[in-house]
């Protein structure tokens, strides 16, 4: 009851705040940078905020815990370049236009760590992300998987085709517009830029994506923007951050008006000297304020605790102060924050922070911040066959979930922090049931020495990476050879039906020698053998069994496997009878009056099923369809 009343305060609070937002106060868009490895992510943080620093902290960029604040005239600053003649933007005049948004937040942590986590609710708080691809390589293995993270959580981004000065010959005029620039290259120049932009065009092409220079992008809602850059010339950046600027206020002013409404996200949990562990977090709407109750969940249930202080890094030119950081009475969004209170020791990246205001029931804020870890593991496969995965963040454990599940992976056991021995006994569920999924998918977490050995004493198999698709492939991998290993243990149970024409005997007995004809199936060495008998008198039937086949010869060439297309003017089999089995005679326990079969079981079929499904064609199942009653199985 209590509940359903907090859950209703609550939208209504949410109407109130919407009602009160207006379209001319907005809050600072939230950006993410993504990309390969060495494509020049850090770089180009490094490039948008050096700039400034240049200009002796014109505009007054802030350094925020894990992420820079650009207010606006920092960014208009910035864009200066890009309202003069030949930068072809077609702005009109600088000092005309309308600069709405209040600056830009860009998270510093490049790569999809802090990109995963910015998480509300399944969709992102990241407001728009910056693709970053080197131009010289075009899209790589991690630009693919950022790729499908922006797609599943539905983020806007564009994309900085990077390094444009390592064209052969570039002439580069720093922090220079984009167009003004490579007007003044040499045609060559032009050319190889237009050849390798267009590859890259293709490579997105080929991703389903539809890329095209962002000065030539007519629908935005439709196609990616390109926006070649350099990190070490600056050239482009101006173009880039003007793009943001755009697209923000034009295209998503709704998404960014100011709320009231608390939201609040845990980017990282540290330990920091002199304060204990404190939290990392990203408050993209509303306030927070020294002294909240605060609820986050953690490794061993919900959190609630008080903020002790509200910190942001001292201003560079400060550093002989003391401390570290500023302390804060209040925060307003959008803001990186670093929070210290007690008992955060537990806390797990990627959650909801929730301020316990003085209606709100606390135990209902638990639950709710314990929710998505809940709804996490209730989205694991209940089958019970699955592989266990442990994830340092909610948001990783997140997208490895969904990574996993459109590769249809069963998942039977999920964990968040450092992998303990619990998780291993887990896993270790599977060896007997399933023995390819007595697997731990670990996915940038540690794992001391001691809990490997016991993955290794309990036959778990461990798999360790920090990049998403290399868990898949290692994975894939494992459970190949693990197929091909089950299938030549299993290999001796598998019976391939045939059906055979004895056509002579070229020795009766001890090895039976015949001639036959294929009438159906295929010959194969192993397979045992035997003729169906039925009683006149009684009419019981009589399995005959021959022995196995141990080996096939056409034309004197010997040959492990015959198909029925193989088989030319008939095919010589010799069978063998195991110690344990009587001697049958040919002339007296069978003639050529009789079919000779496979002598197929229940379980030489249940293996088939099981180990060989994808080798056995639908006229052998047909087949072993006909044999099943002539040998009584039923
Ligand atoms: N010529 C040239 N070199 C660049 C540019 N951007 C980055 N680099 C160089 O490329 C290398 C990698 O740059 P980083 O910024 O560290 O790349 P990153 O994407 O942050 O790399 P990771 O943090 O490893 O993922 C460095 O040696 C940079 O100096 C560019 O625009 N032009």
């Amino acid at each position: 009851m209590k509940k359903a009343e907090m859950a209703a305060k609550k939208a209504q609070r949410m109407v109130e705040a919407k009602a009160a937002a207006s379209k001319d106060d907005l809050r600072s868009p939230i950006c993410c940078i993504l990309g390969h490895v060495d494509t020049g992510k850090t770089k180009l943080l490094d490039k948008i905020r050096q700039t400034n620093v240049q200009e002796g902290e014109a505009g007054g960029i802030t350094q925020q815990i894990g992420a820079t604040y650009f207010p606006v005239d920092a960014i208009r600053t910035k864009t200066a370049v890009m309202f003069k003649e030949g930068a072809g933007a077609k702005l009109g005049k600088h000092e005309d236009f309308d600069y709405k948004i209040p600056g830009l937040l860009v998270i510093d942590t490049p790569g999809h760590e802090s990109f995963t986590n910015l998480r509300s609710r399944g969709s992102s708080l990241c407001n728009i992300a910056i693709l970053v691809v080197d131009i010289m390589h075009g899209l790589e293995p991690q630009t693919l998987e950022s790729i499908r993270l922006l797609r599943d959580r539905k983020t806007p981004f564009i994309v900085a085709l990077n390094k444009i000065d390592r064209l052969f010959d570039w002439k580069a005029t720093p922090d220079n517009a984009f167009r003004d620039s490579l007007a003044k290259q040499k045609t060559s120049v032009q050319r190889e830029f237009e050849t390798r932009t267009q590859k890259v065009i293709t490579e997105f092409a080929e991703q389903g994506l539809n890329a095209v220079l962002y000065y030539d992008n007519k629908n935005f809602a439709r196609n990616v923007s390109l926006v070649p850059t350099s990190a070490i010339t600056g050239e482009g950046v101006p173009d880039m951050i003007m793009l943001l600027v755009r697209l923000t206020q034009e295209r998503m002013s709704d998404r960014l008006m100011y709320l009231s409404e608390l939201e609040c996200t845990v980017l990282e949990v540290k330990v920091i000297e002199g304060l204990g562990t404190t939290i990392d977090v990203v408050l993209s709407n509303g306030v927070l304020r020294e002294g909240d109750r605060i609820v986050v969940c953690g490794l061993n249930g919900p959190i609630v605790t008080q903020v002790r202080a509200l910190l942001t890094p001292q201003p560079l030119r400060e550093l002989r102060v003391k401390s570290a950081y500023v302390h804060h009475k209040e925060i307003k969004a959008a803001m990186g924050v670093k929070i210290s209170a007690p008992e955060l020791e537990k806390a797990i990246a990627g959650s909801h922070l929730l301020v316990v205001g003085p209606d709100d029931d606390e135990e209902v804020l638990k639950e709710e911040v314990m929710g998505e870890l809940t709804s996490l593991v209730n989205s694991v496969d209940k089958t019970e066959r699955g592989v266990c995965v442990q994830a340092s963040t909610l948001g990783s454990l997140e997208a490895l979930l969904d990574f996993l599940k459109s590769s249809k992976i069963p998942v039977s056991g999920i964990g968040i922090g450092p992998v303990h021995k619990k998780d291993i006994m887990r896993a270790s569920t599977m060896v007997e049931k399933a023995k390819e999924f007595a697997v731990l998918l670990c996915f940038d977490v540690t794992i001391d020495r001691e809990v490997e050995k016991l993955a290794e004493d309990m036959g778990v198999r461990i798999f360790k990476a920090d990049i998403i698709y290399h868990l898949f492939d290692a994975f894939t991998a494992y459970t190949a050879e693990i197929t091909e290993a089950k299938r030549r243990d299993a290999a001796p149970q598998a019976v391939w039906p045939c059906r055979l024409r004895i056509l002579r005997a070229f020795a009766k007995r001890d090895p039976i020698i015949l001639g036959v004809d294929i009438i159906d199936g295929t010959l194969r060495v192993g397979t045992p053998l035997c003729v169906v008998k039925k009683d006149p008198q009684t009419g019981k039937t009589d399995i005959i069994d021959l022995g196995k086949i141990t080996s096939l010869e056409i034309n004197h060439k010997t040959m492990d496997v015959i198909k029925k297309s193989q088989q030319g003017a008939g095919v010589a089999v010799k069978i063998e009878h195991a110690a344990y089995q009587t001697s049958k005679l040919f002339g007296r326990h069978f003639d050529e009056n009789d079919e000779v079969i496979s002598h197929i079981t229940r379980a030489s079929i249940d293996v088939l099923k099981s180990t060989f499904k994808a080798d056995v064609t639908t006229e052998e199942w047909v087949l072993i369809k006909n044999l099943k009653p002539r040998l009584g199985i039923p």
